[in-house]
C-alpha cells in the first residue's frame, strides 16, 4: 500500500464511512483528524432528514458535531450502541490498534466497549504489520503519576509526560498521558493486562479486539478489511 494525500485519504475514507450510517442509528462518534470528515458528512447527511443519534468521546468531538448538527446524547443515558466509528494512530490486519494520539483513548474505549459493531477509519500509512512504531499513550491519575513513570522505567520503558504547549497535557477527564515508545509489541494482550495492573494507571491505547472492519485509504481506493474473530 502507498500513501498519495493523506488529507485527502482521510477525507475520503471519513466520508465513506458514513455510507455505514442508516435511519435511527445511535453512533459512537469518535474524535480526530479523520473522524473529522466523517462528522462533517454526517451532518449533511442529517441536514438531508437522516435520523441518528450519536454519542461523543471528546469535547472536541462534541463541539463539532454540535457545529455540524448531529444531535447528541449523554454516554449514561444509552443502551447499546448500533456502531462506532473512529479513528487510529496505527493499526495492524488483524485490526488491534492503537489509539489515544488525541488523547481521547478512555472515553473512545468506553464508547467501542459498548458499541455492536465497532469501525476504524484510517489512511494506508497507519497500517503495520506489527503494533509499536508509535508511542502507546497511557492515561494516568496525576497524583503519584511520577511514580507510575518510575514503575515503567523499571521494566525498561521510557515513559515521556505528555506536553501541550510548555504544559503538562490533561485529558478532558482530568488525568495525563506518559506516552510510551514501544519499538515493536510482541504480545499485545499481555502488555495490556500488565499496564492494567500498574497502579495509577486509568487506561492505556491498546484496542485490541474491539473492531469488526476497517475502511483504509490508499490512494483513490478504500480498502474495507474484517476481523476473523468477530
Ligand atoms: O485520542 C485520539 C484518537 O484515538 C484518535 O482516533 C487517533 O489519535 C487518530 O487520530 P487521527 O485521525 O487524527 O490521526
Amino acid at each position: 500500500m502507498h500513501a498519495v494525500n493523506t488529507e485527502k485519504e482521510k477525507q475520503r475514507v471519513g466520508e465513506q464511512a458514513t455510507a455505514l450510517i442508516e435511519n435511527d442509528m445511535l453512533i459512537g462518534l469518535g474524535t480526530g483528524s479523520t473522524v473529522y470528515y466523517f462528522l462533517r458528512k454526517l451532518g449533511e447527511k442529517v441536514r438531508e432528514g437522516l435520523q441518528v443519534m450519536g454519542v461523543a468521546t471528546s469535547r472536541q468531538t462534541q463541539t463539532l458535531a454540535e457545529s455540524f448538527g448531529i444531535p447528541l446524547v449523554d454516554f449514561n443515558a444509552v443502551n447499546e450502541l448500533d456502531l462506532t466509528v473512529d479513528g487510529a494512530d496505527e493499526a495492524n490486519y488483524q485490526l488491534q490498534a492503537i489509539k489515544g494520539g488525541g488523547g481521547a483513548l478512555l472515553s473512545e474505549k468506553l464508547v467501542a466497549s459498548r458499541s455492536k459493531r465497532v469501525v476504524w477509519i484510517m489512511d494506508a500509512t497507519k497500517l503495520v504489520r506489527q503494533l509499536g512504531n508509535v508511542a502507546l499513550p497511557v492515561e494516568v491519575i496525576p497524583f503519584g503519576y511520577a511514580h507510575t513513570m518510575g514503575l515503567l522505567q523499571k521494566e525498561g520503558w521510557e515513559p515521556v509526560l505528555r506536553q501541550d504547549k510548555g504544559s503538562i497535557y490533561t485529558t478532558d477527564h482530568g488525568h495525563y498521558i506518559l506516552d510510551v515508545p514501544m519499538n515493536g509489541i510482541h504480545d499485545p494482550h499481555a502488555l495490556s493486562v500488565w499496564l492494567h495492573l500498574l497502579p495509577g494507571v486509568v487506561e492505556h491505547g491498546l484496542f485490541l479486539d474491539f473492531a469488526d472492519t476497517m475502511y483504509v485509504a490508499d490512494g483513490d481506493q478504500v480498502v474495507v478489511m474484517h476481523s476473523h474473530a468477530k
